[in-house]
């Protein structure tokens, strides 16, 4: 496909995702019925898609409108591309720019630039990130950095480094995370490369990894890891420290990817169901809570769009119950630790203050946020202590 094709396809695919459709489902859909395209068409697609999902306010402001082809003029204009040269008319390219497409590129100079989140999250970011709010919606409206975590199980970082190196693939350490590595060059090559295959890294934001390197593990400890999905903070605690490790999902096809991640990473993970873990308790249960994803929608622009105040109540709701569960599981003197991947108070903080406000046996022993920079995603960390009967005394 020409650049210009690929410009139209976009335009297209993005009508379907402002009718309402999820932008994954139309890109993987679109893929499907394209057998001609390649994967460098797939990628190129994709890229413009996201990009106008990341930056769609501001994209619609130069572009002068919310269809598919305004946005794509205002992203162009945003990257500083020449439109005559793309929209053309000519084979499979958008047809040419009429009157007021050419009118949308002038931009009154007072107007505010804009911020590229839905308008009812912007007071509830504000009031969770004070100063950092402009820099966080920045960022946001950015391309994410592909991490990776070394998996000191089977390898250093400086191993992990040159073995890429020698793949193509070029990283550099992060100062968040003593395993953590951005990469630089070659990102696309990362799942194929033979350091990925052999368990070496694996693909995890860093300020996932900062938050699980405070995690107070201890070799044979007994670790459930509640909400695992596909395991990923499983596996960092297993990278870090050889403890029992048990991993529960209410939705068991989540956990499907596990055992084969884990085989590669070479640690032992137990797969436990709820029946199973009556009448259990473990010396550190993670949850890792079902949340907006505030602090990650860079990776997942599309999702920012389709969330809407009704969905964050119902998660709030969610995250409490879950709190209430796994307290049952913690040990006497044990540690609960509650995870997201938002930037909300009213995920995290709050959450937490409730909690110890209606439970009166246990203490914080650490809190902590990692704002959206540009090594890793927002995340939040509480790591509370279940409170012995003598200590109550
Ligand atoms: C943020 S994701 C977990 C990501 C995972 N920890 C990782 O690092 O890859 C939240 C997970 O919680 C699960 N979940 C939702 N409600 C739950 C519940 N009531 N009990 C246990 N897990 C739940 C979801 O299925 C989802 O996999």
């Amino acid at each position: 496909m020409t650049p210009a094709a690929r410009v139209q396809t976009a335009i297209e695919l993005l009508d379907e995702i402002q009718a309402g459709a999820p932008a994954e489902k139309v890109l993987t859909g679109w893929a499907r019925r394209s057998r001609f395209a390649g994967s460098k068409d797939r990628a190129a697609i994709r890229d413009h898609v996201f990009d106008v999902l990341r930056q769609k306010n501001s994209a619609a402001q130069l572009g002068g409108g919310q269809s598919g082809r305004a946005l794509m003029i205002g992203l162009l204009r945003l990257q500083g591309i020449d439109l005559e040269t793309v929209f053309t008319g000519a084979n499979y390219a958008p047809a040419a720019l009429n009157d007021a497409e050419t009118d949308a590129a002038r931009v009154n100079p007072n107007r505010p630039s804009a911020i590229d989140l839905p308008d009812w999250i912007v007071p509830p970011m504000q009031a969770a990130l004070g100063d950092e709010f402009g820099e966080t919606a920045r960022l946001l409206a950015q391309r994410a950095p592909v991490c990776l975590r070394v998996n000191l199980q089977k390898t250093g970082v400086s191993s992990a480094v040159s073995a890429l190196a020698d793949e193509g693939i070029s990283a550099r350490a992060s100062a968040l995370s003593p395993t953590a590595l951005i990469v630089e060059e070659g990102a696309r090559s990362v799942a194929g490369s033979g350091a990925y295959r052999d368990g070496w890294v694996e693909l995890q934001d860093a300020a996932s990894q900062s938050a699980m390197d405070l995690l107070p593990l201890e070799p044979d400890m007994r670790v459930l890891d509640y909400c695992a999905g596909g395991g990923g903070k499983t596996l960092a605690m297993a990278g870090r420290v050889k403890a029992r490790y048990f991993a529960h999902d209410a939705n068991a096809a989540r956990l499907s990817d596990l055992p084969e991640r884990a085989a590669r990473a070479g640690v032992d993970v137990k797969i436990v169901t709820q029946q199973q873990l009556r009448s259990q308790t473990f010396d550190l249960v993670l949850c890792d809570v079902p949340c907006s994803g505030s602090g990650t929608w860079r990776r997942t622009p599309g999702a920012k769009w389709r969330f809407s105040p009704d969905d964050l109540a119902e998660l709030i709701e969610v995250q409490a119950e879950i709190l209430d569960k796994v307290a049952m599981l913690v040990r006497p003197g044990g540690n609960l630790v509650y995870a997201t991947c938002s930037v909300l108070q009213s995920e995290n903080e709050e959450q937490i203050a409730q909690f110890l406000q209606a439970q009166n046996d246990w203490r914080i022993v650490n809190q902590k946020r990692w704002p959206v920079q540009a090594d890793g995603d927002g995340f939040f960390c509480a790591i509370l202590q279940k409170i012995t009967k003598f200590e109550a005394f």
